[in-house]
C-alpha cells in the first residue's frame, strides 16, 4: 500500500467506561485498522518481533538522546564499587520501574546497585562478572506476543538462545512480568531462567512470576521480601536496617527561562515544531485527523473511526500495522496537582540523576515546565504503586493518614488487602489520593519522578478521551496528532489466491479492515483472489455492527464471505466461537486442504482462547490427528507464519 492509501488509516478505539482492555487503552487507541487502520499503549498482540525486532515499540524512549556510548557495565560497577546489576526488559516500563527499586533497596545490604538496559550493554560481560567480589545480576523481564522479549532484550534474548557462553560463577535471580490471560504466560523471563543455569550460572533465588493480570505489584513486592534474605544467605551478609531515602535525581529551578526548553518532545528539542522524517518513536509526526466519527449506532458504549493523514511524510503504513498515538493528559486534572502541592506550574525545571554512571541522566526530557512534565511526560491517572505511598506518607502531617500510607506499603495481609481496596478497587489517582489526604502535602518534583512512565503507559481513557474531541471541522485547520507506526507481523500472504480466514469480533476487525481493501484492490487489479473468510462479532446487530454497510457490500460483489456472531440478538449467547465449531470443514479446507492462513485479532482473555481451542479441536477431527499432532500442526503453522494472533487483555 503506497503513502496516500495509507492515510485513509481509521482508528477504531474501544469505550473508554467500560472498556475491555482497560489499562492497556494506549495500545488498543494505537491499533491502527487495516486498510489501514487501528490502536494505542499499553499497550499488545501478536506479532513476532524476531523478524524485525521492534514490533512492540511503543515507547519513545526520551532518554535515549543521553544515551552513553560506553555499554561495558562491569566498568561502570567496578568504578563505583558497586555489585549489584538490575537489568530489565521493558515495553511499558514496569519492569524498568521494578528494577529500579531493587537496584536503589541493594545499599539496605551493602550492595550498591544499578539499573542496566541490556539493549546499552554488552551483555557478552556477564561471563566476566564473578571477576567483581560478590555480585549479583538480577533480571526483571517482561513477555509480549507469542512470548517474545521486549524490543530492548532481543538482542541479549537471541545471545543466549543461540551462543553457548560460559557463565559458570555468574550469581543471578530473575522476576518475569506477564499476564495470564496470554497464552505464553511469561516465557521470556521461565527460558532465561532456566537458560542461565544450563550454561552454568547459579541462581541465588527462585524465579518470581508476576501476573499484570492480577495484582503484578503485590506478586513483585511478595518476591522481593523473601528474595533480600535469601541474597543474604548466599553471601553472608546482613541487612544494614537503613531505609533507603536517597533521591534518584536532584531538582534545579531556574529562575529565568533557559534557552533549551522541551515542550512535549519526545527526544529532539522543537521536533514538533520543525517537523523532519524519518518519524518514529522518538520523532512522531504531527498528523491531521481528516475524519473522526462514531461508528456505534446506538448504546452508550463507543467505537471511534478516525482517519490519519500521513501523504507526504514518507511513513510506510501496511495492512496490519499499528498506529501509535501520544496522547496528553487532561488539563483540569494536570492543574489540580499544581494546587494541591502548591506549585506554579510555569516553574521551568530539571531532574538530574544523581547516579553519574547511569546512563539515563533525566527521568523525562529536561528542562521543562512544571505543567508540561505533567501534561505529556507522566501517567497521571494511573493507581500509584507502594513504594509511591510509602513516600507519599513522609509528606503526611495527621498521623492517621501517614499511617494508612504506610499500612498500604507494607507486605503485611491487612495492608495488601487496604491497598486493593482503597488504591485498586476505588481505582485511586494520585489526585484522588491527595484529596482524600489533605494533611499530605508532597513537593511536586518528589512526585513527577515517581510518576514517570518512560513509556507512556496510561490508564483507562486518557487517550480516548482527549481523541474524541479532536474532530476535523469545515472551514477550519484540521486537528492534529503526533503519531508513529509499529511494524507488524501481522501480514496478508504475498499471493492474494492464497484462502485466508480472519477471526476479528468487535473491535479485533480493525487490520481485517485494511486486510479487505488489499483483497478488494487485487481483485479489482483482476488478480485471482482466494477464499477471504471473516468471522465477525458483538453484541447486536443494530447497535456496534461495526462498518455493516461496507462489509456487506464486499460479501454482495463476492468478495467477502461473512460469518457472523450476535451475542445479545437471541437468548442464548452466540459467540465467533460457537460458528467455527459448526464450519469444521470449511476451515479445514482452508488451512488443511488449501494451506491457508488463519488470523485472530481481539480479546485475549476469552475470544482467543476459545478460538485456538475450536481449531485445534478442528484440525484433530478433519485432519484425523491425535490431540499431540493437532498441536504440533498448529506450532507449525504459527512457524510458517500461516497463523497469526494479534490479541491483548
Ligand atoms: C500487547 C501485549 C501482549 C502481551 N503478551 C504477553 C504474553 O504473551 N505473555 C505474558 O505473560 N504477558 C504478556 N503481556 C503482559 C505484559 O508482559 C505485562 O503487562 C508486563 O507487566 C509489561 O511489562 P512492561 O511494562 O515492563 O513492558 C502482554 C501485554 C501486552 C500489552
Amino acid at each position: 500500500m503506497d503513502e496516500t492509501e495509507a492515510k485513509l488509516g481509521t482508528q477504531s478505539i474501544p469505550e473508554v467506561s467500560d472498556s475491555l482492555f482497560g489499562t492497556i487503552d494506549i495500545i488498543l487507541l494505537t491499533l491502527l485498522v487495516g486498510g489501514v487502520s487501528w490502536y494505542l499503549l499499553n499497550r499488545h498482540k501478536k506479532t513476532t518481533p524476531i523478524a524485525n525486532g521492534r514490533s512492540y515499540s511503543i515507547q519513545p524512549t526520551a532518554m535515549s538522546l543521553q544515551t552513553s556510548s560506553d555499554n561495558s557495565f562491569i566498568k561502570k560497577l567496578q568504578s563505583s564499587g558497586r555489585s549489584l546489576v538490575v537489568f530489565y526488559g521493558s515495553q511499558t516500563g514496569t519492569a524498568e520501574e521494578f528494577a529500579g527499586r531493587l537496584a536503589k533497596e541493594g545499599v539496605r545490604y551493602r550492595m550498591k546497585g544499578m539499573v542496566a538496559d541490556p539493549e546499552e550493554c554488552d551483555m557478552e560481560e556477564l561471563v566476566n562478572l564473578k571477576s567483581i567480589p560478590n555480585s549479583l545480576a538480577v533480571f526483571c523481564l517482561a513477555t509480549y506476543g507469542e512470548g517474545d522479549p521486549t524490543d530492548n532484550a532481543m538482542e541479549f534474548y537471541e545471545w543466549l538462545q543461540n551462543g553457548d557462553a560460559d557463565l559458570t560463577g555468574l550469581n543471578y535471580a530473575m522476576f518475569g512480568l506477564g499476564n495470564k490471560t496470554y497464552e505464553h504466560y511469561n516465557e521470556v523471563a521461565i527460558y532465561v531462567d532456566k537458560r542461565l543455569e544450563d550454561l552454568g550460572a547459579t541462581r541465588v533465588f527462585d524465579l518470581g512470576l508476576g501476573d499484570d493480570d492480577a495484582n503484578i505489584e503485590d506478586d513483585f513486592i511478595t518476591w522481593k521480601d523473601k528474595f533480600w534474605p535469601a541474597v543474604c544467605e548466599h553471601f553472608g551478609i546482613e541487612s544494614t536496617g537503613e531505609d533507603i531515602s536517597m533521591r534518584q535525581y536532584r531538582l534545579q529551578e531556574f529562575d529565568e527561562i533557559p534557552e533549551r526548553v522541551f515542550y512535549g518532545e519526545m527526544a529532539r528539542l522543537h521536533s514538533l515544531k520543525n517537523q523532519r522524517p524519518p518519524y518514529d518513536a522518538k520523532n512522531p509526526y504531527l498528523s491531521k485527523i481528516k475524519v473522526n466519527r462514531e461508528l456505534h449506532k446506538t448504546g452508550d458504549r463507543s467505537c471511534m473511526h478516525i482517519e490519519f493523514d500521513i501523504e507526504g511524510s514518507k511513513m510506510r503504513y501496511d495492512a496490519g500495522d499499528h498506529l501509535a498515538v501520544y496522547p496528553v493528559n487532561n488539563s483540569e486534572l494536570v492543574e489540580k496537582i499544581g494546587k494541591l502541592c502548591g506549585k506554579d506550574l510555569n516553574t521551568v525545571f530539571t531532574l538530574i540523576n544523581t547516579d553519574e554512571e547511569s546512563s539515563k541522566k533525566h527521568p523525562f526530557p529536561c528542562p521543562c515546565t512544571y505543567r508540561t512534565a505533567l501534561t505529556h511526560y507522566l501517567d497521571i491517572t494511573q493507581n500509584p504503586r507502594t513504594h509511591v505511598l510509602k513516600e507519599l506518607s513522609e509528606y503526611c502531617s495527621d498521623p492517621v493518614e501517614k499511617e494508612k500510607l504506610k499500612l498500604m506499603s507494607s507486605t503485611k495481609p491487612e495492608g495488601k488487602a487496604l491497598y486493593q481496596k482503597w488504591i485498586i478497587e476505588d481505582n485511586r489517582n494520585i489526585v484522588h489520593i491527595l484529596e482524600d489526604m489533605p494533611s499530605c502535602q508532597p513537593a511536586l518534583d518528589h512526585l513527577l519522578v515517581e510518576y514517570t512512565t518512560p513509556t507512556g503507559r496510561l490508564n483507562k481513557g486518557v487517550a480516548t478521551t482527549w481523541l474524541k474531541l479532536k474532530v476535523p471541522k469545515d472551514g477550519e485547520e484540521p486537528p492534529t496528532v503526533p503519531i508513529f507506526i509499529r511494524k507488524s507481523q501481522f501480514r496478508l500472504p504475498t499471493k492474494p489466491q492464497t484462502p485466508i480466514i480472519m477471526i476479528g469480533p468487535g473491535t479485533g476487525l480493525a487490520p481485517f479492515r485494511g486486510f479487505i481493501q488489499e483483497r478488494n484492490n487485487s481483485k479489482e487489479e483482476g488478480k485471482p483472489v482466494g477464499d477471504t473468510i471473516l468471522y465477525f462479532g458483538c453484541r447486536k446487530r443494530a447497535e456496534d455492527f461495526i462498518y455493516e454497510e461496507e462489509l456487506l457490500e464486499y460479501e454482495k460483489n463476492g468478495l467477502l464471505k461473512l460469518h457472523l456472531a450476535f451475542s445479545r440478538d437471541q437468548a442464548h449467547k452466540v459467540y465467533v466461537s460457537h460458528l467455527l465449531e459448526k464450519e469444521g470443514d470449511e476451515v479445514w479446507k482452508v488451512i488443511g486442504d488449501n494451506n491457508g492462513h488463519l488470523y485472530i485479532c481481539g480479546d485475549a482473555k476469552g475470544m482467543a482462547s476459545d478460538v485456538r481451542n475450536v481449531i485445534l479441536k478442528i484440525i484433530q477431527e478433519k485432519g484425523q490427528m491425535t490431540e499431540q499432532q493437532a498441536q504440533a500442526y498448529l506450532k507449525k503453522m504459527e512457524t510458517q507464519k500461516r497463523m497469526s494472533a494479534d490479541v491483548w487483555s
